[in-house]
């Protein structure tokens, strides 16, 4: 600007001008004091002029580096701006902020150095500014790619996330349609349609597709397009966000569905296939196939839906090796293997032929590998081109593999589990549950089909004692060397468990009884066999019971409860044998149950009682001693022998208590006579062999001897042979802490056991007792007189006393004693009888005997 100077108001009009100005104007002198501050300067602050005039510049804009800017130019002409627009904070008075943009002149006035400020209140425009940069931040620095096209739907705009995203830059893109440049080979025609008809309709929508970006590479994005319409309602933009949701797909989708079908519990090849069809969608060039490596290391096909049959079958028990395809390989050596050419890949050699027609000329096969590293099977994706592993796929086959070995662990598992729960560890057979279910379904079926059915119950024959002598390990091997023998005898249909210990059950569909007994003599054959376990050659033997289905029973409990008590006639009939179930036999069974009751409640309620029969001395005729002999009268059943209950009572468990009661009874009985005056020299208590297998035994008589004031040799212990047979070291112990004790042992029926000599010979026993089947027949078998003359004879060379039992006539005495037996007892002298008539007896009988 230039004004006349020699205009006498000059000064005025520059003043006015300047006063009037827009914008801020603020003059600071060489000291940067405010010498001047116009009008606008003052609306810009909030200051009046008063309050600035004088003051350094500084307080007005402390944060502006103005002082500087003035004092760095010490060269300038005339009116040089020395700073160029800057822009500047501005703090008014009352706290608010404005954004100022700011330039400085320097003027030089008759010689002195004055600064001019412009400042302009560029507040709104720098908040634009801002606006457009946060803007352009987030249509560029997001991970989403935003396309805006015109209303001709053709590109007008992409941001740097589509390039990313998409690898397109946006003059690349402009111009075109966005489902033109992003489809490819495997794009949904049927997406495009849809999104079409939206576009047309010019509406928002969502869609889900597989695009390809400028490499060709597969990806799924998720896409949100919305349209932009003019004030005048026109369709002027679309404007779509897509989001790369490949990864998404994989992990979400993918997992979730396959995650999903695992919770519902879902068969392993279900999983297996959804897996497949999953990848086959998310990556529709690839098809897969997943195989598991069975326990013999054999591929075994669980899913491949996009490949035909033949090649299932091809595969199916394929072991696996280093050249055997990519999948046999990759399991071998548990890598992956890649084959970009089947064509010439080695490893495909052989099955190529399978591949090629379908147009499937590579593959990459993955190792499925369990927790603990194991390989349990494998995952492969076919291509129809020759091409290497992308990193997407790569991703796709990480994140599959992961799922496939949850299932294939999972389903171990499940298979583990289930076997827990219906096989029997040891053996393999099915468990009791599995059994009863397999039989009750077989059972179902022959009811339809009218066929008979046989259960065969089947118990080894003496295993306590092969577990007892030769320990667990042997028997185990025994039972499952017996499992193998049972299945080798049976037919594919036939069922076969193991109930638990020894027993084995075998279910036998459209088996009659005729055929029943043709398995059953099998099987007792087949089980005799010797059987060497370490070393060692066994020879076992079984025992067997066997119910027809209908006549037996009709459902698998009551089978096999009958096919049960016909093992246990087997058993009573000398072992080794098969016993058909009869209704005689429930009767028995059912007879001895209730007699088990009672014999339970008898020994509670103590209505056993102990009958003496006298043993006398042949010599001289006085009382040697005499035997108890328990007897039960029970108020309905009457008289019970002892032939009947005592058994039983062994069979039941109750034997223990049995022989607890009888040796206190006997023993309090000699004490009571003892006390009256009566000489009774001794008493012998039967027991039974289970009584001896208590290590707890001699404490016991010894406290019983102690309670009633007794010495060890008033009572003498009836024992049979078996007892000292069974050569358990139980027995053995008891045995010679009872000897040690003092106590006198006896040996019941003596001639009709075993009769072995040499544990005569061993064991500390005292006194034999010649079964009375021998006295029987003194009067007319000479067999029995030569026997019974040799028994005495060895009584006598052991120094063992010979009690000869069941002597019934004066002739039998006369023998006995003429042949040097010492002791006899038997009707001839008296029979067992009750307290009373003992003590009646021993009054009369025994006195006239001995005067
Ligand atoms: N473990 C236990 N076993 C016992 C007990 N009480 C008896 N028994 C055993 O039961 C079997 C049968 O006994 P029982 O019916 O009492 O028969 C005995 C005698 O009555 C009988 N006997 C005696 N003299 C004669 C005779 O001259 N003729 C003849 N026909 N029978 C006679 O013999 C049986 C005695 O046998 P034994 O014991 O072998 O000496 C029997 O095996 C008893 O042992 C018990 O409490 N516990």
């Amino acid at each position: 600007m230039y004004i006349e100077s020699s205009y006498p108001n000059a000064q005025e009009i520059l003043a006015q001008t300047l006063e009037q100005a827009g914008d801020g104007v603020v003059i600071v002198d060489a000291n940067h004091c405010i010498t001047l501050f116009n009008k606008a300067a003052e609306t810009l602050w909030g200051r009046c002029r008063d309050e600035v005039l004088g003051q350094h510049i500084g307080q007005l804009m402390p944060f502006a580096p103005l002082s500087k800017l003035i004092a760095s130019d010490g060269t300038g002409g005339s009116n040089p701006v020395v700073g160029s627009s800057m822009e500047v904070t501005i703090e008014r008075r009352d706290g608010a902020t404005l954004c100022g943009a700011l330039s400085v002149s320097k003027l030089r006035v008759e010689g002195a150095v004055f600064h001019a400020i412009f400042i302009r209140d560029v507040t709104e425009e720098a908040r634009r500014r801002e606006e457009l940069r946060l803007l352009s931040l987030g249509a560029n620095e997001t991970a989403n790619a935003v396309v805006i096209t015109g209303a001709d739907s053709r590109i007008i705009y992409v941001n740097a996330g589509f390039t990313r995203m998409l690898g397109y830059e946006l003059a690349e893109a402009r111009g075109k349609i966005p489902s033109q440049l992003l489809s490819g080979q495997h794009t949904d025609p049927q997406v495009i349609e849809y999104a079409k008809s939206h576009v047309a309709l010019q509406q928002d929508f969502h869609v889900e597709i597989l695009v390809y970006d400028k490499q060709n590479r597969p990806l799924w994005i998720s896409a949100m397009i919305n349209p932009v319409f003019n004030d005048a309602g026109q369709l002027q933009n679309m404007v779509a966000v897509y989001a790369n949701i490949t990864h998404t797909k994989m992990h979400e989708v993918l997992q979730h569905k396959v995650l999903n079908a695992m919770v519902r519990e879902a068969p392993l090849l279900e999983v297996a296939e959804l897996i497949c069809r999953e990848v086959e969608h998310i990556a529709p060039d690839v098809v897969v196939s997943i195989l598991r490596v069975d326990a013999e290391d054999r591929l075994r096909p669980l899913a491949a839906p996009s490949l035909p049959d033949p090649i299932a079958q091809a595969i199916d028990g394929l072991a696996i090796g280093p050249d055997v395809g990519a999948c046999g390989s990759a399991a071998y050596w548990g890598e992956q293997v890649v084959a970009t050419d089947i064509t010439t890949d080695p490893r495909w050699a052989l099955h190529k032929h399978l591949f090629l027609p379908l147009g499937l000329v590579a593959c990459w096969s993955n190792p499925i590998k369990a927790s603990d590293g194991r390989v349990l099977g494998t995952l492969a994706f076919y291509y129809r081109a020759h091409r290497e592993p992308d990193a997407f796929l790569e991703r796709l086959s990480v994140v599959c593999e992961h799922l496939c070995a949850l299932a294939l662990e999972r389903d171990e598992a499940r298979v583990n589990i289930r076997k827990l729960a219906f096989y029997d560890v040891l053996t393999g057979l099915p468990n009791r549950r599995r059994l009863y279910a397999k039989a009750t379904q077989a059972i179902e079926e022959v009811m339809r089909s009218g066929a008979p059915l046989a259960v065969l119950f089947v118990d080894l024959d003496r295993f306590k004692q092969v577990n007892d002598s030769l320990g667990h390990a042997v028997g185990d091997e025994l039972l499952c060397e017996t499992a193998l023998r049972i299945k080798a005898q049976l037919r594919e249909c036939d069922i076969v468990g193991r109930l638990s210990g020894d027993e084995f059950v075998i279910v036998a569909p459209d088996c009659n009884s005729h055929q029943a007994a043709e398995i059953a003599e099998r099987l007792l054959a087949g089980l005799s066999r010797p059987i060497v376990i370490g070393g060692v050659k066994l020879r076992s033997s079984a025992s067997i019971g066997i119910s027809l289905y209908p006549d037996s029973g009709h459902h698998i409990e009551q089978l096999l409860q009958h096919a049960d008590m016909a093992m246990y006639q087997a058993k009573m009939a000398g072992r080794h044998r098969c016993c058909f179930f009869s209704a005689e036999m429930d009767r028995q069974v059912q007879e001895r149950q209730a007699l088990e009751l009672a014999l339970r409640e008898a020994l509670e309620q103590k209505q056993l009682q102990l009958h003496y029969q006298p043993q006398v001395r042949l010599g001289d005729s006085r009382l040697y001693g005499v035997e108890a002999l328990a007897r039960w009268h029970h108020p309905q059943l009457g008289d019970v022998s002892p032939a009947r209950f005592v058994p039983l009572a062994e069979e039941c468990g109750l034997v223990m208590e049995l022989g607890h009661w009888a040796l206190h009874e006997a023993c309090r009985q000699l004490a009571e006579w003892r006390r009256r005056g009566l000489a009774i020299p001794a008493v012998s208590v039967n027991l039974s062999p289970k009584n001896f297998h208590h290590l707890g035994l001699p404490r016991l008589i010894a406290d019983i001897l102690r309670q009633h004031g007794l010495s060890p040799t008033d009572l003498t212990l009836e024992m049979t042979e078996s007892v000292l047979m069974d050569g358990s070291p139980e027995t053995l112990s008891t045995i010679s802490a009872l000897h040690e004790q003092g106590v006198r042992l006896s040996i019941d029926d003596f001639g009709t056991g075993y009769s072995s000599l040499g544990y005569l010979h061993r064991l500390p026993v005292d006194e034999l007792k010649l079964d009375k089947r021998f006295v029987h027949d003194l009067d007319n078998d000479e067999a029995a007189r030569a026997l019974t003359h040799a028994i005495i004879r060895i009584g006598e060379s052991l120094h063992l006393t010979v009690v000869a039992e069941g002597v019934e006539s004066e002739t039998q005495r006369c023998f006995l004693a003429k042949s040097g037996c010492q002791v006899a007892q038997g009707y001839l002298f008296a029979r067992p009888m009750p307290v009373e008539a003992l003590e009646r007896w021993m009054t009369t009988t025994l006195a006239c005997a001995s005067t």
